[in-house]
Order: structure tokens, then C-alpha cells, then sequence
């Protein structure tokens, strides 16, 4: 399968933060959720996959581009969306479309009408009346109408109530219908990236921690409830993310779980109660938190 994005040793350094050697690529058709607690790199990475950004070294291919050399083509096919993109406040959702639909001649008129009923916005209403939900819409709008062949989405969520939050949401999941587009969308929410990732990427001060599909994430972390005191030998076991203690309770996150860990547990006083699945947040949280690779 051919990568509708790839990134190569990135690196790229502000005053107060660096990109360091990113290794990234998406093959055509997926979906990439890219999680990351804020100031974590991912506006920066989407900006360099846009070509807006030059890195300081690598390589960055996208639809077979070379970026930046090849933004001006490769920008026929992408789409993007991210909350510093200015639209007119003056102007109609309607003049926006008309606008877009003269640049791009892939624009998908019977689909933007049908966008803009599900999302229930009025195309004539002035941007400049429109809620900061509505505004989301509008852009999403705007871009999948234009049927891109690469969507890259920033926090298409955040700052969405639970309503708009669940149509942006199905909307993106009917994009994941059309096997030849790929999308990347960012986000501080892993719910919403499980419900839509194929892979999902974990990102933590300008570094990537983890890329992989979502059930690798979930078979390979347990959460282990044991009675008895933690001692440093515990926490030295191989996998052990976090492990502390609570009261009489013993509570260790793993990666990589064995089966025969328990067995290790008991040898060291442990008494092992539970051994249970971690969902992707607390995952999420526990690898930034531990500063590793998942
Ligand atoms: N042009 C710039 N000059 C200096 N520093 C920058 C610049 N752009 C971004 N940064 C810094 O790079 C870091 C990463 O920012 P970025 O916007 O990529 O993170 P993010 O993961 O998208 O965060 P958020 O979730 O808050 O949007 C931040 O510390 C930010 O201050």
C-alpha cells in the first residue's frame, strides 16, 4: 500500500521547543489519530505536512510530493482545517462555497448540500453570527465538500458541545467510507480518537511515543490491583509503567503484560487481586506519564 504521507528523521527547533526526529508515515485510505496534551507538537507537525512550516532536517513526502518544494500542487488534494484558519466574517456561509467551488473543480456540490442539512447550518447566514460550534462545521464543510484526497484535521473537536461533537464525529466516520481518502486528525481526547482511528499516534513534547492501531494498545497494557507494600523491586519489573501504593492496595500499570508477571508479583510478597484492561485515556495518560514508549 502506497503512504498518502510520510515523514523521515523530522527535527525542527523553536526558542522553547523541538520536533525531534519524527518518523511518521500513513498509508492511503487510513485514518490517523494523533493524540497530545497541549504544546505537544502536533499543530507544528500538521503545519510541516501542509508545507506552512519548513523543517530544520528530513524528509517530508505527501501524495508523493516532496513538501514544501511541492505545496502549490499537493494543496489541490488537501484538505485542511484548524481553528487559526480565518474565514470572512462579512461573508455567507453560501459566498464561502462559491468561493471554494471556483478554486477547486472537485468540489462536491450534492454533498455540501447535504452537509450543510446534518449539520444544520444556513448558507446564508453571515460568518460573523455563527457559534464557534457552527464555525467547526463550517469549515469541515468546506473541506470534505472539496472531497480532498488527504485530510488533515487540527482539534476538530475541542470546544464542541456533546452534540456537535457526535454529528462532526459521524460525519468524519461516513469520510471513512471512501477507502481512497486518508485522513489525520489531532486531538486531547482519546474517546474521540478510538471511535474514528485505524492507527492511533501518541505525542509528548515534540516527540512521538507510540503508533499503532488501537487494539495493539489495549492487549498489550493491564492494570494490576495486588494487596501488600510496594517495594523498588516491583517497580523495577520489566514492563512496569507506574506502580503505587493505596493504603493496603498495591495498583501497577504495565505494558507489554506477561503472563507470567503475576508469578513475579507473588514472589515479591504481592498478592495478586485483580488483573484487568486498560482503556486508551488511561494508556494515553500512563505513557506520558511514565515519559516511555508504549
Ligand atoms: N512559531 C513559533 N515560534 C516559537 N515557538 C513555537 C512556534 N510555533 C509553535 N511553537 C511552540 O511549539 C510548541 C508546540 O506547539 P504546537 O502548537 O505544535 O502544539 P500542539 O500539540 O498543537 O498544542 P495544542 O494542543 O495546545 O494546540 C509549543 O511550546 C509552542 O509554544
Amino acid at each position: 500500500m502506497r503512504n498518502a504521507l510520510a515523514l523521515q528523521q523530522i527535527n525542527k527547533t523553536y526558542d522553547h521547543f523541538r520536533l525531534h526526529d519524527i518518523d511518521l508515515s500513513v498509508p492511503e485510505g487510513q485514518i490517523m489519530g494523533l493524540v497530545g496534551v497541549n504544546g505537544a507538537g502536533k499543530t507544528t507537525l500538521m503545519r510541516i505536512l501542509m508545507g506552512l512550516i519548513r523543517p530544520d532536517s528530513g524528509n517530508v513526502e505527501v501524495l508523493g510530493l516532496p513538501m514544501p518544494d511541492a505545496q502549490v500542487a499537493a494543496k489541490r488534494d488537501i484538505g485542511f482545517a484548524s481553528e487559526d484558519m480565518r474565514l470572512y466574517q462579512s461573508q455567507s456561509l453560501r459566498w464561502h462555497m462559491d468561493f471554494v467551488s471556483s478554486i477547486y473543480p472537485s468540489w462536491d456540490e450534492h454533498y455540501a448540500e447535504e452537509l450543510m442539512k446534518r449539520f444544520d447550518l444556513r448558507a446564508e447566514q453571515v460568518l460573523r453570527g455563527f457559534s464557534h460550534g457552527q464555525r467547526v462545521k463550517a469549515m469541515l464543510l468546506l473541506n470534505l465538500a472539496r472531497r480532498p484526497k488527504l485530510l488533515l484535521l487540527d482539534e476538530p473537536t475541542t470546544g464542541l458541545d456533546p452534540v456537535a461533537r457526535s454529528e462532526v464525529l459521524e460525519a468524519l466516520s461516513d469520510v471513512l467510507r471512501d477507502e481512497t481518502r486518508t485522513v489525520m486528525f489531532s486531538s486531547h481526547n482519546t474517546h474521540d480518537v478510538e471511535q474514528l482511528s485505524d492507527t492511533i499516534t501518541f505525542m509528548h513534547q515534540g516527540r512521538i511515543l507510540a503508533c499503532k492501531d488501537k487494539e495493539s494498545f489495549l492487549d498489550d497494557w493491564r492494570r494490576i490491583l495486588c494487596q501488600g507494600t510496594l517495594s523498588e523491586q516491583v517497580k523495577g519489573l520489566p514492563g512496569v509503567a507506574m506502580a503505587r501504593q493505596n493504603g493496603s492496595i498495591v495498583e501497577i500499570k504495565v505494558r507489554h503484560y506477561r503472563d507470567d508477571l503475576p508469578e513475579a508479583l507473588r514472589k515479591e510478597g504481592l498478592l495478586v487481586q485483580r488483573v484487568e484492561p486498560m482503556n486508551l485515556e488511561d494508556i494515553f495518560v500512563t505513557t506520558v506519564r511514565a515519559g516511555a514508549s508504549a
